[in-house]
Protein backbone atom coordinates (compact mmCIF):
# COMPACT_ATOMS: atom_id res chain seq x y z
CA UNK A 1 0.00 0.00 0.00
CA UNK A 2 1.47 3.40 -0.87
CA UNK A 3 2.35 6.33 1.75
CA UNK A 4 -0.77 7.82 0.62
CA UNK A 5 -2.81 5.78 1.94
CA UNK A 6 -2.28 5.90 5.25
CA UNK A 7 -2.82 10.38 5.23
CA UNK A 8 -5.82 10.92 7.22
CA UNK A 9 -7.63 13.53 5.07
CA UNK A 10 -7.73 10.44 2.37
CA UNK A 11 -9.19 8.04 4.98
CA UNK A 12 -13.18 9.01 4.64
CA UNK A 13 -13.06 9.39 0.85
CA UNK A 14 -11.02 6.46 0.69
CA UNK A 15 -13.35 4.71 2.93
CA UNK A 16 -17.06 4.72 1.27
CA UNK A 17 -14.79 3.35 -1.84
CA UNK A 18 -13.34 0.59 -0.07
CA UNK A 19 -17.21 0.10 0.80
CA UNK A 20 -18.25 -0.20 -2.83
CA UNK A 21 -14.88 -2.25 -3.59
CA UNK A 22 -15.98 -4.68 -1.24
CA UNK A 23 -19.34 -5.10 -1.87
CA UNK A 24 -18.40 -5.22 -5.71
CA UNK A 25 -15.97 -8.01 -4.76
CA UNK A 26 -19.19 -10.09 -3.17
CA UNK A 27 -21.15 -9.95 -6.11
CA UNK A 28 -18.07 -11.03 -8.58
CA UNK A 29 -17.58 -13.98 -6.32
CA UNK A 30 -21.23 -14.74 -6.97
CA UNK A 31 -20.92 -14.42 -10.91
CA UNK A 32 -21.84 -17.25 -13.17
CA UNK A 33 -21.62 -15.80 -16.35
CA UNK A 34 -18.98 -13.07 -17.65
CA UNK A 35 -21.69 -10.91 -18.49
CA UNK A 36 -22.61 -10.41 -15.27
CA UNK A 37 -18.73 -9.77 -14.55
CA UNK A 38 -18.75 -7.48 -17.02
CA UNK A 39 -21.44 -5.19 -15.87
CA UNK A 40 -20.16 -5.19 -12.67
CA UNK A 41 -16.96 -4.18 -13.22
CA UNK A 42 -17.32 -1.42 -15.72
CA UNK A 43 -20.17 0.17 -13.11
CA UNK A 44 -17.93 -0.02 -10.14
CA UNK A 45 -14.68 0.90 -11.97
CA UNK A 46 -16.55 4.55 -13.03
CA UNK A 47 -18.02 4.75 -9.48
CA UNK A 48 -14.46 4.57 -7.74
CA UNK A 49 -12.78 6.53 -9.68
CA UNK A 50 -15.59 9.18 -10.70
CA UNK A 51 -14.00 8.87 -13.84
CA UNK A 52 -16.34 9.97 -17.31
CA UNK A 53 -16.28 6.63 -18.60
CA UNK A 54 -14.93 3.01 -18.42
CA UNK A 55 -14.64 -0.01 -20.46
CA UNK A 56 -14.46 -3.06 -19.94
CA UNK A 57 -11.67 -5.00 -22.40
CA UNK A 58 -11.22 -8.97 -22.94
CA UNK A 59 -8.22 -10.26 -25.09
CA UNK A 60 -9.16 -12.18 -27.60
CA UNK A 61 -6.36 -13.92 -29.05
CA UNK A 62 -3.99 -11.01 -30.67
CA UNK A 63 -6.78 -8.68 -29.87
CA UNK A 64 -8.40 -6.37 -27.82
CA UNK A 65 -11.86 -6.69 -27.45
CA UNK A 66 -14.06 -3.68 -25.88
CA UNK A 67 -16.90 -5.61 -24.70
CA UNK A 68 -18.70 -2.77 -22.88
CA UNK A 69 -18.67 0.55 -21.39
CA UNK A 70 -20.17 3.03 -19.49
CA UNK A 71 -19.50 6.25 -20.30
CA UNK A 72 -20.52 10.10 -20.78
CA UNK A 73 -20.41 9.48 -24.57
CA UNK A 74 -19.88 6.56 -26.92
CA UNK A 75 -16.36 5.21 -27.04
CA UNK A 76 -15.47 1.59 -28.48
CA UNK A 77 -18.17 -1.36 -27.10
CA UNK A 78 -17.82 -3.68 -30.01
CA UNK A 79 -14.85 -3.22 -31.26
CA UNK A 80 -11.80 -4.84 -31.72
CA UNK A 81 -8.20 -3.62 -32.30
CA UNK A 82 -4.73 -5.31 -32.60
CA UNK A 83 -2.94 -5.64 -28.76
CA UNK A 84 -0.04 -3.76 -30.06
CA UNK A 85 -2.24 -0.92 -31.25
CA UNK A 86 -4.36 -0.03 -28.31
CA UNK A 87 -2.87 1.01 -24.95
CA UNK A 88 -4.91 -1.91 -23.26
CA UNK A 89 -2.91 -4.34 -25.08
CA UNK A 90 0.45 -2.34 -23.99
CA UNK A 91 -1.11 -2.94 -19.84
CA UNK A 92 -1.86 -6.65 -20.68
CA UNK A 93 1.07 -7.57 -22.10
CA UNK A 94 3.55 -6.01 -19.58
CA UNK A 95 0.94 -6.69 -16.94
CA UNK A 96 1.30 -2.96 -15.41
CA UNK A 97 -1.11 -0.60 -15.18
CA UNK A 98 -0.84 2.67 -17.14
CA UNK A 99 -2.18 6.39 -16.06
CA UNK A 100 -1.46 8.64 -18.81
CA UNK A 101 -2.46 12.16 -17.79
CA UNK A 102 -2.92 14.33 -21.71
CA UNK A 103 -3.21 11.69 -24.41
CA UNK A 104 -2.44 13.19 -27.16
CA UNK A 105 1.16 13.83 -25.77
CA UNK A 106 1.76 9.96 -25.25
CA UNK A 107 3.41 8.10 -28.27
CA UNK A 108 1.80 4.86 -27.12
CA UNK A 109 -2.11 6.00 -27.30
CA UNK A 110 -3.07 5.41 -31.23
CA UNK A 111 -4.45 9.08 -31.62
CA UNK A 112 -6.58 8.71 -34.64
CA UNK A 113 -8.85 5.97 -32.18
CA UNK A 114 -8.84 8.34 -29.80
CA UNK A 115 -9.78 12.11 -31.46
CA UNK A 116 -13.00 11.84 -31.89
CA UNK A 117 -13.60 10.94 -27.84
CA UNK A 118 -13.93 12.88 -25.43
CA UNK A 119 -11.06 11.29 -23.62
CA UNK A 120 -8.20 13.62 -22.28
CA UNK A 121 -6.82 11.36 -19.11
CA UNK A 122 -7.14 7.50 -19.04
CA UNK A 123 -5.75 4.65 -16.21
CA UNK A 124 -5.42 1.48 -18.36
CA UNK A 125 -5.41 -2.03 -15.34
CA UNK A 126 -4.29 -5.19 -16.84
CA UNK A 127 -7.05 -8.05 -15.79
CA UNK A 128 -4.25 -11.10 -15.40
CA UNK A 129 -3.60 -14.53 -13.86
CA UNK A 130 -0.89 -16.56 -15.12
CA UNK A 131 -1.25 -15.03 -18.56
CA UNK A 132 -3.15 -11.71 -19.48
CA UNK A 133 -6.90 -12.15 -19.49
CA UNK A 134 -8.50 -8.42 -19.96
CA UNK A 135 -8.25 -4.84 -18.79
CA UNK A 136 -10.46 -1.97 -17.51
CA UNK A 137 -9.85 1.32 -18.83
CA UNK A 138 -10.64 4.28 -16.67
CA UNK A 139 -11.67 7.71 -18.83
CA UNK A 140 -11.50 11.29 -18.01
CA UNK A 141 -12.54 13.91 -19.99
CA UNK A 142 -10.80 16.65 -18.28
CA UNK A 143 -6.60 16.25 -17.40
CA UNK A 144 -6.49 14.11 -14.51
CA UNK A 145 -3.64 11.97 -12.59
CA UNK A 146 -5.34 8.96 -10.90
CA UNK A 147 -4.03 8.87 -6.93
CA UNK A 148 -2.40 5.86 -5.72
CA UNK A 149 -5.55 4.91 -3.82
CA UNK A 150 -7.42 5.07 -6.62
CA UNK A 151 -5.22 2.71 -8.73
CA UNK A 152 -4.40 0.43 -5.84
CA UNK A 153 -8.74 0.58 -5.39
CA UNK A 154 -8.73 -0.88 -8.89
CA UNK A 155 -5.68 -3.02 -8.87
CA UNK A 156 -7.93 -4.58 -6.39
CA UNK A 157 -10.55 -4.78 -8.39
CA UNK A 158 -8.83 -6.32 -11.15
CA UNK A 159 -7.62 -8.79 -9.25
CA UNK A 160 -10.87 -10.04 -7.89
CA UNK A 161 -12.37 -9.60 -11.64
CA UNK A 162 -9.69 -12.41 -12.56
CA UNK A 163 -10.45 -14.61 -9.93
CA UNK A 164 -14.42 -13.95 -10.84
CA UNK A 165 -13.14 -14.61 -14.77
CA UNK A 166 -11.51 -18.21 -13.67
CA UNK A 167 -14.75 -19.11 -11.30
CA UNK A 168 -16.69 -18.88 -14.52
CA UNK A 169 -14.57 -20.39 -16.39
CA UNK A 170 -14.40 -23.71 -14.15
CA UNK A 171 -18.24 -23.25 -13.24
CA UNK A 172 -18.79 -23.10 -17.06
CA UNK A 173 -16.11 -26.31 -17.57
CA UNK A 174 -18.21 -28.05 -14.71
CA UNK A 175 -21.74 -27.50 -16.54
CA UNK A 176 -20.53 -28.63 -19.91
CA UNK A 177 -18.69 -31.57 -18.62
CA UNK A 178 -22.04 -32.51 -16.37
CA UNK A 179 -24.15 -31.52 -19.64
CA UNK A 180 -22.00 -34.19 -21.41
CA UNK A 181 -22.22 -36.94 -19.29
CA UNK A 182 -25.88 -36.38 -18.80
CA UNK A 183 -26.64 -36.76 -22.69
CA UNK A 184 -24.50 -39.75 -22.70
CA UNK A 185 -25.72 -41.08 -19.95
CA UNK A 186 -29.57 -40.50 -21.32
CA UNK A 187 -28.25 -42.11 -24.23
CA UNK A 188 -26.82 -44.88 -22.74
CA UNK A 189 -30.48 -45.48 -21.18
CA UNK A 190 -32.04 -45.00 -24.47
CA UNK A 191 -29.49 -47.66 -25.96
CA UNK A 192 -30.46 -49.65 -23.27
CA UNK A 193 -34.04 -49.37 -23.68
CA UNK A 194 -34.03 -49.94 -27.06
CA UNK A 195 -31.86 -53.49 -26.80
CA UNK A 196 -34.26 -54.67 -24.18
CA UNK A 197 -37.02 -54.33 -26.29
CA UNK A 198 -35.29 -55.92 -28.72
CA UNK A 199 -34.85 -58.53 -26.81
CA UNK A 200 -38.42 -58.47 -25.52
CA UNK A 201 -39.58 -58.60 -28.96
CA UNK A 202 -37.21 -61.54 -30.14
CA UNK A 203 -38.51 -63.63 -27.10
CA UNK A 204 -41.55 -63.16 -28.26
CA UNK A 205 -41.53 -62.89 -32.13
CA UNK A 206 -41.47 -65.76 -34.74
CA UNK A 207 -38.27 -64.86 -36.67
CA UNK A 208 -39.58 -66.21 -40.32
CA UNK A 209 -42.73 -64.65 -40.23
CA UNK A 210 -42.64 -61.42 -37.98
CA UNK A 211 -46.16 -63.25 -36.21
CA UNK A 212 -45.82 -63.70 -32.93
CA UNK A 213 -44.00 -67.14 -31.25
CA UNK A 214 -46.07 -69.73 -28.98
CA UNK A 215 -44.71 -67.38 -25.85
CA UNK A 216 -45.84 -64.17 -27.48
CA UNK A 217 -49.36 -65.95 -28.25
CA UNK A 218 -50.39 -66.93 -24.63
CA UNK A 219 -48.93 -63.52 -22.93
CA UNK A 220 -51.12 -61.60 -25.36
CA UNK A 221 -53.88 -63.46 -25.89
CA UNK A 222 -54.24 -64.48 -22.01
CA UNK A 223 -54.68 -60.79 -21.89
CA UNK A 224 -57.66 -60.16 -24.07
CA UNK A 225 -59.46 -63.63 -22.81
CA UNK A 226 -59.35 -62.46 -19.55
CA UNK A 227 -60.60 -59.07 -20.81
CA UNK A 228 -63.07 -60.90 -22.79
CA UNK A 229 -64.23 -62.94 -19.50
CA UNK A 230 -64.92 -59.81 -17.44
CA UNK A 231 -67.21 -57.97 -19.88
CA UNK A 232 -69.11 -61.75 -20.77
CA UNK A 233 -68.51 -61.32 -24.19
CA UNK A 234 -67.39 -64.73 -25.84
CA UNK A 235 -64.18 -64.80 -28.41
CA UNK A 236 -63.32 -67.27 -31.05
CA UNK A 237 -60.06 -69.38 -31.19
CA UNK A 238 -58.46 -70.22 -34.80
CA UNK A 239 -55.93 -73.09 -35.02
CA UNK A 240 -54.61 -73.83 -38.88
CA UNK A 241 -52.19 -75.81 -40.29
CA UNK A 242 -50.72 -75.87 -43.52
CA UNK A 243 -51.19 -78.68 -45.81
CA UNK A 244 -48.71 -80.33 -47.36
CA UNK A 245 -45.67 -78.67 -46.32
CA UNK A 246 -43.19 -81.73 -46.20
CA UNK A 247 -43.77 -82.45 -49.71
CA UNK A 248 -43.17 -78.74 -51.00
CA UNK A 249 -40.36 -79.09 -48.61
CA UNK A 250 -39.23 -82.22 -50.93
CA UNK A 251 -40.35 -81.43 -53.63
CA UNK A 252 -38.87 -77.81 -54.15
CA UNK A 253 -36.56 -77.50 -51.10
CA UNK A 254 -36.80 -75.45 -47.94
CA UNK A 255 -36.53 -72.26 -49.47
CA UNK A 256 -40.25 -73.16 -51.01
CA UNK A 257 -40.91 -74.72 -47.56
CA UNK A 258 -40.03 -71.34 -45.42
CA UNK A 259 -41.81 -69.19 -48.25
CA UNK A 260 -44.92 -70.97 -47.90
CA UNK A 261 -44.74 -70.73 -44.07
CA UNK A 262 -44.53 -67.50 -44.84
CA UNK A 263 -46.93 -66.90 -47.23
CA UNK A 264 -49.69 -68.81 -44.65
CA UNK A 265 -48.70 -65.99 -41.99
CA UNK A 266 -49.15 -63.14 -44.35
CA UNK A 267 -52.89 -64.77 -45.71
CA UNK A 268 -54.33 -65.08 -42.12
CA UNK A 269 -52.54 -61.50 -40.93
CA UNK A 270 -54.70 -59.57 -43.88
CA UNK A 271 -57.83 -61.58 -43.41
CA UNK A 272 -57.85 -60.60 -39.93
CA UNK A 273 -58.54 -57.70 -37.45
CA UNK A 274 -55.79 -55.75 -36.26
CA UNK A 275 -56.45 -56.58 -33.15
CA UNK A 276 -56.60 -60.11 -33.25
CA UNK A 277 -53.31 -62.11 -32.35
CA UNK A 278 -52.19 -63.74 -34.67
CA UNK A 279 -48.95 -66.57 -33.56
CA UNK A 280 -46.69 -69.17 -35.41
CA UNK A 281 -47.00 -71.67 -32.72
CA UNK A 282 -45.37 -74.79 -34.44
CA UNK A 283 -43.69 -75.65 -38.07
CA UNK A 284 -46.37 -75.31 -40.22
CA UNK A 285 -48.88 -74.27 -37.14
CA UNK A 286 -50.94 -71.17 -36.44
CA UNK A 287 -53.44 -69.90 -33.98
CA UNK A 288 -55.29 -66.45 -33.98
CA UNK A 289 -57.40 -65.12 -31.04
CA UNK A 290 -60.13 -62.90 -31.77
CA UNK A 291 -62.24 -60.55 -29.32
CA UNK A 292 -65.07 -60.40 -32.21
CA UNK A 293 -66.75 -63.33 -32.16
CA UNK A 294 -67.66 -65.09 -34.97
CA UNK A 295 -69.59 -67.74 -36.53
CA UNK A 296 -66.83 -70.37 -36.74
CA UNK A 297 -68.05 -71.77 -40.65
CA UNK A 298 -67.93 -67.50 -41.33
CA UNK A 299 -64.17 -67.69 -40.55
CA UNK A 300 -63.44 -70.54 -41.97
CA UNK A 301 -64.93 -69.48 -45.22
CA UNK A 302 -63.25 -65.93 -45.15
CA UNK A 303 -59.59 -67.44 -45.01
CA UNK A 304 -60.33 -70.19 -47.21
CA UNK A 305 -61.33 -67.03 -49.74
CA UNK A 306 -58.21 -65.87 -49.09
CA UNK A 307 -56.17 -68.40 -49.33
CA UNK A 308 -57.91 -69.16 -52.70
CA UNK A 309 -57.59 -65.40 -53.53
CA UNK A 310 -53.77 -65.94 -52.63
CA UNK A 311 -53.27 -68.80 -55.10
CA UNK A 312 -55.17 -66.95 -58.07
CA UNK A 313 -53.10 -63.68 -57.34
CA UNK A 314 -49.58 -65.90 -56.99
CA UNK A 315 -47.23 -67.35 -59.42
CA UNK A 316 -45.80 -69.43 -56.83
CA UNK A 317 -44.09 -73.29 -57.45
CA UNK A 318 -47.00 -74.57 -54.83
CA UNK A 319 -50.53 -74.17 -54.16
CA UNK A 320 -51.10 -72.53 -50.28
CA UNK A 321 -53.91 -74.91 -48.72
CA UNK A 322 -54.97 -74.53 -44.95
CA UNK A 323 -56.63 -76.55 -42.46
CA UNK A 324 -58.72 -74.53 -40.27
CA UNK A 325 -60.43 -75.30 -36.91
CA UNK A 326 -62.32 -72.98 -34.92
CA UNK A 327 -63.81 -72.71 -31.58
CA UNK A 328 -65.52 -70.35 -29.59
CA UNK A 329 -64.58 -69.69 -26.17
CA UNK A 330 -67.23 -68.92 -23.86
CA UNK A 331 -66.62 -66.21 -21.39
CA UNK A 332 -65.56 -68.73 -18.48
CA UNK A 333 -62.32 -68.08 -16.77
CA UNK A 334 -62.59 -72.09 -15.50
CA UNK A 335 -61.09 -73.07 -19.24
CA UNK A 336 -57.72 -72.35 -19.95
CA UNK A 337 -56.75 -70.51 -23.18
CA UNK A 338 -54.62 -73.81 -23.53
CA UNK A 339 -57.18 -76.08 -23.54
CA UNK A 340 -59.08 -73.90 -26.22
CA UNK A 341 -55.92 -74.29 -28.29
CA UNK A 342 -55.90 -77.72 -28.30
CA UNK A 343 -60.03 -78.00 -28.94
CA UNK A 344 -59.11 -75.97 -31.89
CA UNK A 345 -56.30 -78.15 -33.16
CA UNK A 346 -58.30 -81.11 -32.51
CA UNK A 347 -61.36 -79.19 -34.64
CA UNK A 348 -58.55 -78.46 -37.14
CA UNK A 349 -57.16 -82.40 -37.02
CA UNK A 350 -60.86 -83.10 -37.96
CA UNK A 351 -61.25 -80.82 -40.79
CA UNK A 352 -57.80 -81.80 -42.11
CA UNK A 353 -58.86 -85.32 -42.06
CA UNK A 354 -62.04 -84.30 -44.51
CA UNK A 355 -59.89 -82.62 -46.83
CA UNK A 356 -57.46 -85.65 -46.93
CA UNK A 357 -60.55 -87.82 -47.59
CA UNK A 358 -61.76 -86.03 -49.91
CA UNK A 359 -58.67 -85.52 -51.52
CA UNK A 360 -58.37 -89.66 -51.70
CA UNK A 361 -61.91 -89.99 -52.80
CA UNK A 362 -60.75 -87.71 -56.12
CA UNK A 363 -61.25 -83.93 -55.13
CA UNK A 364 -59.70 -81.26 -56.38
CA UNK A 365 -57.66 -80.32 -53.39
CA UNK A 366 -54.28 -80.27 -53.91
CA UNK A 367 -51.69 -78.52 -52.46
CA UNK A 368 -48.92 -79.00 -54.10
N1 LIG B 1 -39.29 -75.28 -44.77
C1 LIG B 1 -39.63 -75.48 -43.50
N2 LIG B 1 -40.13 -76.64 -43.13
C2 LIG B 1 -40.48 -76.82 -41.84
C3 LIG B 1 -40.30 -75.83 -40.88
N3 LIG B 1 -40.73 -76.30 -39.69
C4 LIG B 1 -41.17 -77.54 -39.91
N4 LIG B 1 -41.03 -77.86 -41.21
C5 LIG B 1 -41.32 -79.10 -41.90
O1 LIG B 1 -42.75 -79.16 -42.08
C6 LIG B 1 -43.11 -80.47 -42.20
C7 LIG B 1 -44.36 -80.72 -41.43
O2 LIG B 1 -44.76 -81.97 -41.69
P1 LIG B 1 -46.23 -82.45 -41.43
O3 LIG B 1 -46.57 -82.16 -39.99
O4 LIG B 1 -46.33 -83.82 -41.91
O5 LIG B 1 -47.08 -81.47 -42.24
P2 LIG B 1 -47.45 -81.48 -43.78
O6 LIG B 1 -46.31 -81.93 -44.62
O7 LIG B 1 -47.93 -80.09 -44.03
O8 LIG B 1 -48.58 -82.50 -43.83
P3 LIG B 1 -50.07 -82.31 -43.44
O9 LIG B 1 -50.13 -81.34 -42.33
O10 LIG B 1 -50.48 -83.65 -43.02
O11 LIG B 1 -50.73 -81.83 -44.65
C8 LIG B 1 -41.93 -81.31 -41.69
O12 LIG B 1 -41.30 -81.96 -42.78
C9 LIG B 1 -41.00 -80.31 -41.10
O13 LIG B 1 -39.64 -80.64 -41.28
C10 LIG B 1 -39.72 -74.60 -41.30
O14 LIG B 1 -39.52 -73.66 -40.52
N5 LIG B 1 -39.42 -74.47 -42.61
Amino acid sequence: MSESLNQPENQPLFASEMTRLVAAVQQLSLARHLNEIVEIVRTVAREISKADGASFVLRDGNQCYYVDEDAIEPLWKGSRFPMDACISGWAMKRGESVAIEDITLDPRVPQDIYRRTFVRSLLTIPIRNADALGAIGIYWAQAHTPSPEEIFLLETLANSTAMAMENVRIHAELEERVKQRTQALVREIRERKKAEEAVRQMAISDSLTGLLNRRGFFLQAQKQYELACRNASPSILVFADLDGLKVVNDTYGHRDGDQMIVDAGAVLKMVLRQSDVVARVGGDEFVVFSMECEQPEIVVKRIQDAVERFNSDNRRRYRLSLSVGVVVCEPDDTVSLEKMVEQADEAMYREKQRRRMTRNSGGKLRSV
